[in-house]
């Protein structure tokens, strides 16, 4: 029996697009599905400047595929030089949507991001006066913090006491993996919000590791316990509007992640819709797939929801995607979720 479900536009609150060969490569896939995106800023230079974002804005609206409708919400990338009149200017004018904190050190591209919170206070003052949100990376880089310890770690010692010493800033916890950061997501009140991937809905540390190790689920933060898993599914279906849809889909060419020591990073803007699809019908709450995918991350950013709608539908049969994206910078394998999907989005 072929099942149906309709819902408003979604829209992906994390997504690395990357540059060059390799954003001509994957901006289709997400420009298919989502009407906007938060882009990541992690590129090499990193998008530091309100002149950075609006360059390389222009470069991702030239390189979209004749016809399709994606708006690209830009970010700055946070370092301890970082301008706090710049940054304003970039948010007054419309171009920049959020600012990201990755702790330096702590993921792809972070070697220029913040070792010390107090050198940019003077901006996240800046940005809990103007309302600009503050997206974060939350792991501490201490090299004797377990990795599979490090967003609790970060949560208590950096995040809780910054958000005590800012209570205006408005806070994206971003690809939050944990019990930890979902009760603390939940607790957080109105200046909180929290993105959950694709991916880490699906796997646990388990399906890396048992049976050989699978680089295509190697991503930052690290997937936990299955006991963390059910706790992310159990907010993202919760229909709370503290947690929204951040894919983090980050394309790395197949020679790096196939490596002696592999990238970071999952790619699943191609079939992100069927895969939440299936997800939220496992956990009885496909009514709340729109509230996640549509309306919640909107709602958090200020922004109107989108006008159009995406059509979902059930298949007999198992449906099927490229198993990998052919770019001009190489191969980059789409995640496969280890079991069949019948789900498929429909014209
Ligand atoms: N998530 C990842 O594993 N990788 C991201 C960086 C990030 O979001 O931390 C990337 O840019 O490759
Ligand atoms: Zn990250
Ligand atoms: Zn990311």
């Amino acid at each position: 029996m072929t099942q149906e479900i309709t819902l408003i536009r979604p829209d992906d609150w994390h997504l690395h697009l990357r540059d060059g060969a390799m954003l001509h490569g994957v901006l289709p896939e997400t420009a298919r599905h989502f009407a906007r995106a938060i882009i990541m800023p992690n590129l090499v230079p990193p998008v530091v400047t309100g002149a950075q974002a609006a360059a390389y804005r222009d470069r991702i609206l030239a390189a979209l595929p004749e016809g399709a409708t994606f708006e690209p919400l830009m970010t700055l990338y946070l370092t301890e030089d970082t301008d706090a009149a710049d940054v304003a200017a970039a948010h007054a004018s419309g171009l920049v949507k959020a600012v990201k904190l990755y702790p330096a050190g702590a993921t792809t591209n972070s070697h220029g991001g913040v070792r010390n919170i107090e050198a940019v206070l003077p901006v996240l003052e800046k940005m809990a006066e103007i309302g600009l949100p503050l997206c974060v990376h939350g792991e501490v880089t201490t090299a004797e913090v377990d990795i599979f310890d490090r967003e609790a770690v970060f949560i208590d010692t950096v995040l809780d006491p910054l958000r005590r010493r800012l209570p205006g800033l408005r806070v994206v916890m971003e690809h939050i993996t944990t019990q930890e950061g979902v009760d603390y997501a939940r607790a957080g009140g109105e200046t909180l919000g929290a993105t959950i991937t694709t991916h880490h809905l699906i796997i646990n540390r388990n399906h890396i590791l048992v049976g050989g190790i699978k680089p295509h689920y190697y991503c930052l933060p690290v997937a936990k316990r299955e006991k963390h898993r059910l706790a992310l599914r159990a907010a993202a279906t919760s229909g709370a509007g503290r947690f929204f849809l951040g894919t983090d889909s980050a394309p790395h060419v197949d020679a790096l992640k196939e490596h002696a020591c592999g990238c970071a990073g999952c790619f699943t803007a191609t079939n992100t819709m069927p895969l939440l699809a299936h997800v939220f019908e496992e956990e009885g709450a496909l009514d709340r797939l729109e509230a996640f995918a549509s309306l919640n991350g909107p709602a958090f950013y200020r922004l109107p929801v989108n006008a159009g709608r995406m059509r979902l539908v059930k298949h007999e049969k198992p449906q099927t995607w490229p198993e990998k994206i052919f770019t001009e910078a190489g191969p980059v394998t789409v995640f496969n979720p280890g079991y069949p999907v019948h789900w498929a989005v429909e014209a």
